[in-house]
């Protein structure tokens, strides 16, 4: 059941104040206060309890766009958000330190220096978030960029209009309102946000969205994060277990109604498996759906009429036989989980990104067939999914890529929070989620410090040049390869002393501990020879 809560009517933000907005966040950024710890924790901590204090408005607002249970607003943006905001909290000292950087990336010739790298906050970000998860999917990168040291602008999805109303209230009465604000409104606003200069942008969304984002932040080469759609292929061999993959994989398409970037968009399966996978695929909806998909109240509805048609349109055009689901009802925005089977990739079916609890099941005889067809279906996907014998998994990632991959389930890989997330070529840029995330707001910088007394110690790099100090420095610090020109390696004199000298151990290390127990050997060989 929903909460009984009030939440206010959708309301763009001006246009003619984005400029200003855009302009204090760059403002409060450059007084220096968002890059103190202490800071940065306070409202990391703060986030934390709003997202608490606004569950209820959080769960009827996702009630409300997306007809999301509360089982699922509580566990995937809810729970989510809390989760990634008490990680942050416990590891942001850590990840926020100067990274010391000594031998074997500085040679020991310049350890005077102190080299390290410095996390520099990038300064002022624009999150642009996408309808399928409103809260988690724009809370997430705020809590990077917070724990990061910028000050950000959140830009919701306009489709969940009551989740953006309530991240608004939620974000600028709770955090910092001069550090952190949230524009709401569609294309317009979006667009007049991207007039603005940024330091990072971090987008969710489609790919034809995000592709129209990243030419705009390239006029001012403004970098950008990119968390991109794909058609995500699912492999099913011969040696799979087909009831357990049926229950996974009905789990991928019916969270959130199969509103999620990363769920399959077609299964790829030994075609003398067909039959059995179908009938696991009915017993899996049966069991989730006792009385039938429409009356649960745990399946989430499509976000607006424009996407149940798009969805629709896909099961329309499709040439292929629907093997489970197919019924829809409009005035709900339902549609039932389906699968449709087909033996062409130029189904409707197999051509679209599904987004939606529709999935294609296209029949091969051979895990190559299997290969050659997802790989020309769409060779970056989000997600991939295999389900076979160890060396078939192996295979099928050794031979296909994908942002992230799960073997023998549904999208796992991206069911975890503090893991790093994120596509690959056209399905995304960059990777967020837990430290991934402060990484994105993060600038790696550099630093090396010359000690002022040092500086006999470089004469050889300044003019009128020293042919005699470089040829020395050559001789003391020069390296030589230990292979030749045809990519063999050599063994000779300095491998043969130094497997020796390290008793067949890689590392210094390892030498060591092999010595210590030699020479431990040894002195009690010694020992009780006396007695
Ligand atoms: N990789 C990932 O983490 C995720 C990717 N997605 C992808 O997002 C898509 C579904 O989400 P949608 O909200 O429909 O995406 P969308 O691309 O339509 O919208 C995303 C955001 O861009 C804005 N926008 C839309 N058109 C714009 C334009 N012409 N100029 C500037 N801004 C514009 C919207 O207001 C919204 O805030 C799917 O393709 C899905 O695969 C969704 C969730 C997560
Ligand atoms: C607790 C004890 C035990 C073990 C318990 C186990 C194994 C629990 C397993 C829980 C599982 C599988 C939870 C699954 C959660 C799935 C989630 C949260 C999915 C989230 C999906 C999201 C956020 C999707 C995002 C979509 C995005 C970004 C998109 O569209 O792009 C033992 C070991 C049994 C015993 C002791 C107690």
């Amino acid at each position: 059941m929903a909460p009984n809560v009030t939440i206010p009517e959708f309301q763009a933000t001006q246009l003619d104040v984005i400029p200003a907005i855009a302009s204090n966040a760059r403002g409060t950024f450059r007084t220096h206060k968002t890059k103190s710890l202490k800071w940065r924790l306070v409202q990391l901590r703060k986030l934390y309890w709003a997202v608490e204090d606004y569950k209820n408005e959080l769960v009827a607002a996702l009630q409300k766009d997306l007809h999301k249970s509360e089982f699922e607003s509580l566990l995937s943006e809810v729970d989510w958000v809390k989760n990634d905001c008490l990680f942050a909290i416990a590891h942001l000292e850590t990840w926020a330190k100067d990274e010391k950087l000594g031998a074997p990336v500085v040679p020991a010739t310049f350890s005077l220096m102190k080299f390290r790298i410095r996390k520099e906050p990038l300064g002022t970000a624009l999150i642009i978030g996408p309808y399928n998860y409103p809260v988690q999917l724009v809370l997430v990168p705020l809590i990077g960029a917070i724990s990061a040291g910028c000050t950000a602008v959140v830009k919701p999805s306009e489709l969940a209009p009551s989740c953006a109303m309530v991240l608004k209230e939620l974000v600028e009465k709770r955090l910092d309102a001069n550090a952190y604000v949230v524009v709401n409104g569609g294309v317009p606003e979006t667009t007049a946000l991207m007039e603005e200069k940024w330091d990072k942008i971090f987008f969710t969304g489609s790919a034809q969205v995000g592709s129209i984002i990243a030419r705009k932040a390239a006029e001012t080469l403004t970098p950008v994060c990119l968390e991109l759609g794909g058609k995500n292929p699912a492999f099913i061999t011969k040696n799979a277990n087909l009831k357990i993959a049926a229950r996974r994989l009905m789990w991928g398409k019916t969270f959130n109604s199969g509103q999620v970037c990363m769920s399959q968009n077609y299964i790829l399966i030994d075609r003398d498996s067909v039959p059995a996978f179908i009938e696991y695929l009915k017993e899996a909806y049966a069991e989730m759906f006792p009385n039938g998909a429409k009356a649960s109240p745990d399946l989430a509805r499509i976000v607006n009429p424009r996407h149940f048609a798009r969805i629709k349109k896909m099961l329309d055009e499709t040439k292929g036989k629907i093997v489970m689901g197919g019924q829809m009802d409009e005035s709900e925005l339902y549609i039932e989980p389906t699968a449709v089977l087909v033996s062409s990739t130029d189904d409707s079916m197999m051509r679209e990104e599904s987004f939606g609890p529709i999935f294609a099941i296209y029949p091969v005889h051979s895990l190559d067939q299997a290969l050659n067809v997802a790989n020309s279906v769409h060779r970056t996907p989000l997600a991939l999914f295999s389900f076979g014998s160890k060396a078939e998994n192996q295979r099928v990632l050794n031979e296909m890529t994908s942002g992230g991959a799960t073997l023998n389930d549904a999208y796992f890989h991206g069911s975890v929070n503090t893991v790093p997330f994120g596509g690959v070529g056209d399905s995304g840029w960059g990777v967020s989620r837990g430290k991934a995330s402060f990484d994105c707001f993060t600038h790696a910088r550099t630093i090396a410090e010359t000690p002022t007394w040092a500086d006999a110690l470089l004469r050889v790099r300044y003019m009128p040049y020293d042919w005699g100090r470089l040829k020395l420095m050559r001789r003391l610090t020069g390296q030589k390869p230990d292979f030749d020109r045809n990519g063999a390696v050599v063994k000779g004199f300095g491998y043969w002393a130094s497997l020796f000298l390290g008793l067949g151990a890689k590392g210094v290390k390892g030498a060591f501990l092999r010595w210590l127990v030699v020479l431990a050997s040894g002195y009690l060989w010694v020992e009780k020879r006396k007695v």
